[in-house]
């Protein structure tokens, strides 16, 4: 197994009366690309702050590595916040430096750094330009830049994505993968399932402060992405309902989503269905991270450890 980098074990934080973290508790491993999901509200950035030391929990503790609390060498973590924003009358190279200087990382090698991402981040030549002088994607990728300036050995990231148009979303994915592969443990928050559903290695998702699922995304997807075959044509609900293996069917105008149960054998399924059903177009898929959350979500019940063991 991986090494530990990070370990949050039993965290709680109340807010006045409202208690926004109950129990959470996981880790992050050398290497690997660890996601906290949620939907908006659910506890991911005073999960984030609370590592970070924005502000301490009322139970539980954070360890880097043997460190704890103020003990945590900080310039070996990078952080982008969900906060954007930056001086706006700095030029972009003055910024990064800064950035470098408050981890005590060397000077010469940090404008190096900063001149190789501008470069890979499409802002090659906007290092004397003035912040405000950014598009709003810019100004994050600058923000992103002086997270990682330094060579941080780990890597917190709150919403990454959001406000970033689909090619940026797509740089940034890439990065991050790099980033991992070459030995930088990250991790990353969003309420965007969709996006990280292919990058994460695990995932820690949370809901209304609680944990909901933790464990491998593999394991997740084998769990909870039961099959589900979408029809066009005109059905009966009814008929569909009545089909072996089928759980639920979502109809609306001609297309109808079949839910299929867990054992369900998708090719010995396919061949018995019968003749008389109108079929325009059919496509069998595994239900996505989005669907699974939105699911679980809605019905605590089936929260469960996923993969215990691995996890
Ligand atoms: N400083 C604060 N004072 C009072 N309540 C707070 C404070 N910070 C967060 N909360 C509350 O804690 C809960 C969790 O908020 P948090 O920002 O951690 O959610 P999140 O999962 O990051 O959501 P989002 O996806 O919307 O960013 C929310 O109900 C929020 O209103």
């Amino acid at each position: 197994m991986l090494n530990k980098v990070l370990s949050v074990e039993n965290l709680q934080k109340s807010f006045k009366n409202a208690k926004v973290l109950k129990d959470i508790s996981f880790d992050v491993r050398e290497g690997e690309i660890m996601a906290i999901l949620g939907p908006n509200g659910a506890g991911k950035s005073t999960t984030i702050r609370n590592i970070m030391g924005i502000m301490y929990p009322d139970e539980g503790s954070v360890t880097f590595h043997n460190h704890n609390g103020n003990e945590i060498p900080r310039y070996k973590i990078g952080y982008l916040p969900e906060e954007r924003g930056l001086y706006k009358n700095v030029k972009v190279m003055d910024i990064l430096l800064y950035f470098a200087d408050l981890k005590d990382y060397p000077k010469e090698k940090a404008k190096q750094r900063a001149l190789d991402y501008l470069k890979k981040f499409d802002l090659e030549g906007k290092e004397n330009s003035p912040v405000e002088e950014l598009s709003k994607g810019q100004g994050q990728k600058i923000q992103f830049i002086g997270s990682i300036i330094h060579e941080p050995e780990l890597l917190i990231l709150d919403e990454p994505f959001s406000g970033l148009d689909p090619v940026s979303q797509e740089v940034f994915k890439n990065e991050i993968k790099q980033l991992a592969k070459n030995g930088t443990s990250i991790l990353l928050s969003s309420h965007q399932m969709n996006l990280v559903e292919e990058m994460c290695d695990r995932l820690f998702m949370i809901n209304r402060g609680e944990k909901v699922i933790y464990g491998l995304m593999d394991d997740v997807k084998k769990e909870y992405a039961n099959f589900k075959c979408t029809i066009r044509g005109k059905n009966e609900q009814s008929t569909l309902e009545s089909l072996p293996e089928v759980t639920r069917v979502e109809q609306s105008d001609e297309i109808s989503i079949l839910y299929l149960t867990q054992e369900v054998e998708v090719t010995k399924w396919l061949s018995q269905l019968p003749e008389t059903l109108d079929v325009q177009e059919l496509s069998v898929d595994r239900v996505s991270l989005h669907e699974i959350f939105v699911d679980i979500a809605t019905d605590q019940t089936l929260a469960q450890e996923v993969g215990a063991s691995n996890a």
